[in-house]
């Protein structure tokens, strides 16, 4: 890719017989745009014109190199500066490369060679960095609040509010709700919206790794550490030094661990296993998990100072049937992206076809609605979803809630609830859609009241 774009270079060089052999050279190559300067003033004035490249003879008439090259990377450090010297002076080349210089190249025989490789390399390395700049901003955008996560139900904002807080603080943030609600996504938006956003996001699922490599694999380790440990390994906390580290599923991390991350988290820093060197740690911390911490710690395990230690700013996301008509929101949304990747025309709903959304549960939530919806967009037969593309997996769940074996009333005050959710608490509308009176839904929302549910 990178070699179809022209790349600007200037040429600082005062004695003419080398000028001519470099104006040789580069010329060779039709990509290259140079421009040649015979001293340093005259290349300092030309920076506004973005050279990618700077060549700078070390001993200029005006001004000694190493002060060029400290202006030139003060004006702009993207700059890669090779200075190309008459002497080999191993003392220089070391203090000007410290100083940012991007290649050291004497002057003999070879520089053609040496010098062309230099350039090439300085401009895989600049379409490298162009790239990266994208690729961070399109990650940055990507995660903007309100469009990687959507929704418009009061649910949903309330979690927006709580976001905008964990963005703008340095606090812990502890992320509970059912699988599939959305927890890395909101841990991803956390991070991406943050002052962190420019250093590493790493993501650790404790239950995904096996339980003698945890360890290792969040403090790292030193060579012979262990068998296996060829070399060394820094481990997951020190790849997030300066950024955020997510602690997903941390309610399955075992007792023993939970001490060790405790003492790290109080400390801020890590020991890898087998070494004895302190690594100082500047690291953010969001944990999830789909458990309820709080039982787990009264169950004896997980480590009641460890869960005041995570909780910080506890989010938890709601179901998505307690998010009323964000699930149709959703569903265009997931409809949209797969016909961008699949090159097609975007898609519509039916009426019927949102009813039918609109009545599922979904226990698997949104990453369930994802994967109904593409099915549906796959088996549509024109651009418009109707019932019949829609097939869900799940009947299991209905069933699984007859066999809680619950009162008739009980089952009667959950249907409502339901409902109420699903209608945004619009009792009129709910007593529409399960056809009864409106005073008798007021008292059941009395009893319900009576009753916690
Ligand atoms: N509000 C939302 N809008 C759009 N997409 C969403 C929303 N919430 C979640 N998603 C998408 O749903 C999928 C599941 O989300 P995610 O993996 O973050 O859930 P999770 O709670 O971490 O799941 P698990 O508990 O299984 O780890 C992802 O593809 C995510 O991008």
């Amino acid at each position: 890719m990178y070699e179809k774009e022209p790349v600007k270079i200037f040429v600082v060089e005062d004695d003419p017989a080398y000028t001519k052999f470099l104006k040789y050279v580069l010329g060779l190559n039709p990509d290259y745009e140079v421009e040649f300067f015979t001293n340093g003033k005259d290349c300092l004035g030309n920076l506004h014109k973005n050279p990618a490249v700077i060549t700078l003879d070390y001993s200029l008439p005006d001004m000694p190199g190493e002060k060029v090259l400290s202006q030139i990377r003060a004006q702009d450090p993207n700059i890669n500066v090779i200075i190309v010297s008459a002497q080999e002076k191993i003392g220089t080349a070391v203090e000007l490369l410290k100083a940012g210089a991007y290649d050291y190249i004497i002057k003999d025989n070879e520089t053609k060679d040496r010098l062309l490789n230099s350039i090439n390399n300085a401009r895989y390395k600049l379409s490298m960095m162009k790239e990266i700049n994208y690729l961070k901003k399109e990650i940055s955008e990507k995660y903007e609040f309100e469009k990687s996560i959507v929704g418009t139900s009061p649910a949903i904002k309330r979690i927006f509010a709580l976001l905008e807080k964990a963005c703008t603080t340095n606090i812990s943030v502890s992320i509970t709700g059912e699988t599939g609600t959305g927890k890395e996504l909101v841990a991803k938006a956390i991070h991406y919206n943050s002052k962190r956003k420019n250093k590493p996001f790493v993501a650790v699922n404790i239950a995904a790794i096996p339980r003698d490599l945890i360890e290792s694999e969040l403090f790292g380790h030193e060579k012979g550490a262990f068998t296996g440990a060829i070399t060394r390994r820094i481990g997951k906390f020190e790849e997030a030094d300066g950024g955020t580290i997510f602690l997903d599923e941390i309610g399955e991390m075992d007792l023993n661990l939970q001490a060790k991350l405790l003492r790290v988290l109080q400390e801020r820093e890590v020991t890898r296993i087998g070494g004895n060197q302190v690594v100082k740690l500047d690291v953010r911390i969001l944990a999830a998990t789909h458990k309820d911490l709080a039982e787990e710690v009264k169950a004896g395990k997980f480590r009641e100072d460890l869960y005041y230690r995570l909780l910080g700013l506890p989010i938890h996301l709601p179901p998505l049937r307690e998010r009323g008509t964000d699930v149709i929101l959703i569903a265009k949304f997931f409809l949209d992206q797969f016909a961008k990747e699949n090159q097609m025309d975007k898609f519509k709903i039916s009426q019927e076809a949102q009813e039918k959304l609109l009545q599922y549960p979904f226990p698997g939530n949104i990453r369930e609605l994802k994967s109904v919806i593409e099915l549906s967009a796959v088996m549509a037969t024109d651009n418009e979803i109707k019932p019949q593309d829609i097939s869900f997996n799940s009947t299991a769940r209905i069933e699984s809630f007859l066999y809680q074996e619950m009162k008739m009333e009980e089952y009667m005050y959950r249907i409502i609830r339901h409902f109420l959710n699903k209608y945004d608490n619009n009792v009129l509308e709910v007593a529409k859609k399960l056809d009864i009176g409106k005073s008798s839904l007021y008292r059941y929302l009395k009893e319900m009241e009576a009753v916690g549910i």
